[in-house]
């Protein structure tokens, strides 16, 4: 079965909710952020991205859609919130139609709406798409990287993602170095099951095929991390990467740009340990998956296992996710289960 319309609407979606996002970056306000009941933030950017795509998939697919979405407009519909709303209105608006792609005007109720749109629980049966508007929101607050990540799930399997990465330099992050401010940015990477990843300028021009790190020595090697300590345990993930003889230090970024940067080599590893307690969510990694394994690459749990993105919104994983080549994968494992050991309380 091929998805070439599907992704064709994911790339154009996910495209222009890019634009939606940049624009938001430039002249971010301090009233565009708002804190949700689980303390994370959230911003207008976050919300009009969610419409946006849901919209355009809408428009695109012209057929019924199950949408699992971060993002929900409970708190949009409290009162007092009639502000942000027009404001977020006015931005899918702009977005939408301001190079032409659509002439529509959408109302505050039809934006709200398209929010909602997200609220599928997704799981085993049939075709869900899963949105992350905005992955890394502190990223985008920062002024760092973050990623709007679409992916489609067919019977439970990951058959297509798209990751648009606004600030992701173009080149290499280790021959550009993360902040260069000389250096183009702006990734958008797309996987088809069966049909490699490639890897494009977010502003149209021509795609290529990229293929993950080779390295097989682990000295060579260089891993990702989140850069907030808060979602993954650095002590932990430095006893891994020490056990596994990696000279490089860490190299830290939000959000699934490291799923992105690692599709194309830029490091070979990426290790993901949340704190105890922490319930891994299906937006935060379907896409990043699919372009990472189209690559050549492999992602399982800390226990080998492959993610299984049928179970509802969770992922059920075993302490951490990692990532990594088809060579590194056997003493990367061999090096996280040594090091949980040692971890581990003693009782
Ligand atoms: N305590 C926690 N542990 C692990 N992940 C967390 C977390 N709190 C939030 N996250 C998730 O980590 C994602 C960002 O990952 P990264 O650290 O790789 O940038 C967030 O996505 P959002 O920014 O979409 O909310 C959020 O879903
Ligand atoms: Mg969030
Ligand atoms: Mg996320
Ligand atoms: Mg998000």
């Amino acid at each position: 079965m091929s998805y070439h319309k599907e992704l064709a609407a994911a790339k154009k979606a996910a495209s222009l909710a890019a634009r939606l996002c940049q624009n938001v970056q430039k002249a971010l306000l301090q009233s565009d952020v708002q804190s949700k009941t689980d303390k994370t933030p959230v911003t207008v950017a976050d919300y009009g991205s969610q419409a946006l795509v849901s919209f355009v998939l809408q428009q695109e697919l012209r057929a019924e859609f199950s949408l699992v979405a971060e993002e929900d407009s409970k708190d949009l519909r409290k009162d007092g919130a009639q502000e942000i709303v027009e404001r977020i209105t006015k931005l899918v608006n702009y977005s939408l139609t301001s190079d032409g792609s659509y002439n529509v005007t959408l109302s505050t109720e039809d934006v709200l709406k398209a929010i909602d749109s997200g609220r599928s629980e997704g799981g085993s049966q049939g075709q869900h798409w899963v949105l992350d508007p905005i992955d890394g929101t502190k990223g985008f607050l920062r002024g760092d990287q973050y990623a709007i990540a679409l992916a489609l799930l067919d019977g439970g399997k990951v058959v297509l993602g798209v990751l648009a990465c606004p600030n992701l330099p173009l080149t290499s992050l280790e021959d550009a170095g993360q902040h260069s401010p000389n250096n183009e940015v702006g990734c958008l990477f797309f996987a088809e099951v069966g049909g490699g990843t490639y890897m494009q300028p977010l502003d149209g021009s021509s795609a290529v095929k990229v293929q993950v790190s080779a390295v097989e020595n682990p000295e060579e090697a260089s891993f990702f991390e989140s850069y907030e300590a808060a979602h993954s345990m650095h002590d932990l993930t430095s006893l891994i990467a020490q056990k596994l003889g990696v000279k490089a230090p860490p190299v830290r970024i939000d959000s699934q740009a490291k799923y992105g940067a690692l599709s194309r080599g830029d490091g070979a590893i990426y290790l993901r340990f949340p704190h105890k307690g922490y319930r891994e969510k299906i937006w935060d990694h379907a896409a990043g998956c699919i372009v990472v394994t189209e690559a050549g690459g492999v992602v399982t749990d800390a226990a080998g296992q492959p993610l299984d993105f049928s179970k509802g919104k969770h992922l059920d994983v075993d302490t951490g996710i990692i990532v990594t080549n088809q060579k590194l994968m056997p003493l990367l494992l061999n090096a996280v289960k040594e090091s949980l050991k040692e971890k581990a309380p003693s009782s």
